[in-house]
């Protein structure tokens, strides 16, 4: 009998010995009777087996979902804390939720619309220890991690304290360094000329003996290296292998309807302004999870306006930190920067606010900034 008709017949039993075994109103979390542990064990295995890629394509890749929205975030987490709960509650899509472990097979994006944003949530199957050496369909789940603008690292609030650390070991396994900033070294591969190093500042944790001595174990032996912050050796070795990816990150505890107080103010204790807590079920802090989404993807509003009118602010653009007149150009059509004249902006990044100020193409805009553009 093959897998699936394993699970097919385990369905069947199931739904026989516990009718509601995977309605979030009935199961409450609650482990099932003993008599029907075992059945739940099984099938819970049948699906992770289901997870495990042929052997032949195993390579790990990500799974094929389209970038869409103005951000990507997605959803990482061991096996059953909440993750399809989360995504079915806060969007339109509807992804499976179970009482048994390995539910989601697949990555099933959702649409979170907030402050004007759309933002894609991804849900992703639960990993498992030791994902990111290649134990089964773990190691894809790692890897699209390394497509998020923000990863949710969710844990169960029932379950053990190491949860996160575990997860962010998975992580950091395959090349992703959360809520750290990419060091500001400037690393450049030439043809021939030998080794340049640059240091604008003063180097108190490595030093530049090490830092040649790490290009010649990399067999790297024409570059320029400027370096310009007192970075560590590893730092440094991330920035030649230059496959790291640099991404934020939130916690989110789920499931604190099913802790004690003391739980609930211990961990409240031990998280920072990073970690939230949440109950999908009993609809608690899911509001401040939203805000600490927005907040950490650092998106920023830009309301447009034509001459003479008032500007259109039931629809913003929505673009990341650091965006320009240009970008905000590129949102609206393809081809504006190329006939652009100047731009007139009012709010907080106008010099003159509340008056507005004229500005050319690479102007920095701000959160909420009011936006005209001219052309020729
Ligand atoms: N008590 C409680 N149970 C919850 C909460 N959120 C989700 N659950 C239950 O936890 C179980 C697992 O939920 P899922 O959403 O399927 O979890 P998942 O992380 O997507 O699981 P996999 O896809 O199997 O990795 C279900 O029985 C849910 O009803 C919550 O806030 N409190
Ligand atoms: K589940
Ligand atoms: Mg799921």
């Amino acid at each position: 009998m093959g897998v699936l008709e394993k699970i097919e017949e385990i369905e069947k039993e199931m739904s026989r010995t516990q009718k509601k075994l995977c309605d979030p109103q009935q199961s409450n979390g609650v482990s099932p009777r003993p008599a029907q542990g075992r059945t739940v064990e099984q099938f819970a295995k049948y699906r992770a087996q289901l997870l495990e890629p042929p052997a032949k394509s195993a390579k790990g890749e990500g799974f094929d979902v389209l970038k869409s929205g103005d951000a990507r975030v997605c959803l990482i987490g061991f096996p059953s804390v909440g993750k399809s709960t989360l995504l079915s509650k806060t969007t339109k899509t509807e992804s499976s939720v179970g009482a048994y472990e390995f539910t989601t097979l697949t990555a099933i994006p959702g649409v979170l619309e907030y402050e004007g944003a759309r933002i894609q949530l991804l849900d992703l199957p639960g990993i498992v220890q030791d994902a990111a050496k290649g134990r089964g369909r773990g190691r894809q789940v790692v890897s699209v991690a390394k497509t998020a603008d923000l990863i949710i690292l969710m844990i169960d609030a029932t379950k053990s304290a190491e949860q996160k650390h575990l997860l962010e070991v998975e992580l950091e396994a395959v090349g992703i360094r959360l809520n750290a900033r990419k060091p500001d070294v400037v690393f450049k591969q030439k043809a021939a000329g030998g080794i340049t190093i640059n240091c604008t500042v003063k180097l108190t944790k490595t030093d530049e003996r090490i830092v040649r001595s790490i290009l010649q174990t990399y067999r790297i032996h024409n570059c320029d290296v400027m370096i310009r912050e007192d970075i560590t050796t590893d730092e440094f070795i991330d920035v030649i292998l230059g496959t790291r990816k640099y991404i934020p990150a939130l916690v989110a505890i789920n499931k604190i309807d099913s802790v004690s107080m003391e739980t609930l103010d211990k961990m409240a204790r031990e998280g920072d302004g990073r970690t939230v807590m949440i109950s999908c079920e009993l609809d608690l802090g899911i509001d401040w999870l939203l805000e600490s989404i927005w907040r950490e993807l650092g998106l920023v509003k830009v309301y447009t306006k034509r001459r003479g009118e008032q500007p259109d602010l039931s629809d913003p653009i929505c673009l990341r930190q650091g965006a320009t007149i240009e970008t905000v150009c590129h949102g609206i059509h393809r081809s504006l920067a190329s006939h652009f004249k100047y731009a007139l902006v009012w709010g907080k990044s106008s010099k003159f606010n509340p008056q507005p100020q004229k500005v050319g193409l690479s102007h920095l805009v701000q959160d909420e900034d009011v936006v005209s553009i001219f052309t020729k």
